[in-house]
């Protein structure tokens, strides 16, 4: 019998923390640790045309921070791309939870064309003319060769399909590259195609997929990496 207070209690409908729907899949789209330095004279060798250096100090030093970061998140699998800048950066992670990473190749950074193996930040360091069309026109195909923005979009979007289909309900932790990121996070937010490009190496960006379609929880969180001076917001 509710006592006569309770009786007359309407009932209250309270604002709480955000919860991922039942089915959806929750995906931590990390970018990998930075990597070797591109120089001219040494270029990076390729896997399947693209190229793959190994993480620099900092960038294992990320790969640490990442890995302290979320050893007590529930995650039930990790994903790393075939380019082993993303595998080195799992590793501290995939060591405390025991788990064995997956590759996804799918993921794997857009492809650059000629400007593989390195040439690529050279080029955008020395503001090379199609280096400003491509940030201008956000198309990475003015570079000569470079895959096409529809065709990159399209097996990012098939591999974040198989993995939602992988882990319904679940939660993944994705180890992949800047462009990647980019691209999946304009596909769930129908932005720009350039809109987020710049993920800080070892930041974690945050995606709860349902039915096919994204929801953007989260980006270039860096909080785990203890920079000793905040990043200045303007
Ligand atoms: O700086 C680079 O080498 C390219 O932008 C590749 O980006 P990634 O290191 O995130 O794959």
């Amino acid at each position: 019998m509710p006592s006569v207070d309770e009786r007359d209690e309407p009932t209250e409908y309270r604002q709480t923390p955000y919860k991922a729907p039942d089915g959806a899949t929750e995906v931590l789209l990390i970018r990998h640790g930075a990597s070797a330095p591109a120089r001219p004279d040494r270029p990076f060798p390729l896997v399947d045309g693209h190229g793959d250096p190994e993480l620099a100090p900092e960038g294992r030093d990320q790969a640490e921070r990442v890995g302290e970061r979320l050893a007590d998140e529930p995650l039930d699998a990790i994903y790393v791309t075939p380019l082993r800048r993303t595998s080195q950066t799992a590793a501290p992670l995939a060591r405390r939870l025991g788990l064995e990473p997956r590759v996804e190749p799918g993921l794997r950074e857009v492809h650059l064309g000629e400007w593989e193996g390195g040439l690529f930040r050279k080029m955008v360091a020395e503001n090379d003319p199609v280096a400003q069309r491509m940030f201008a026109e956000e198309r990475w195909d003015v570079i000569p060769g470079a895959e096409k923005n529809e065709a990159f979009a399209a097996r990012v979007e098939e591999g974040l399909v198989r993995l939602a289909a992988a882990h319904a309900g679940g939660r993944i932790a994705v180890f992949t590259h800047g462009g990647v990121i980019a691209q999946a996070l304009a596909a769930a937010t129908g932005s720009r195609p350039f809109a987020f490009l710049g993920a800080d190496n070892g930041s974690i960006s945050r995606l709860v997929r349902l039915g096919g379609l994204s929801s953007l929880r989260g980006f270039n969180d860096v909080s785990h990496l203890g920079w000793s001076v905040p990043a200045p917001l303007t």
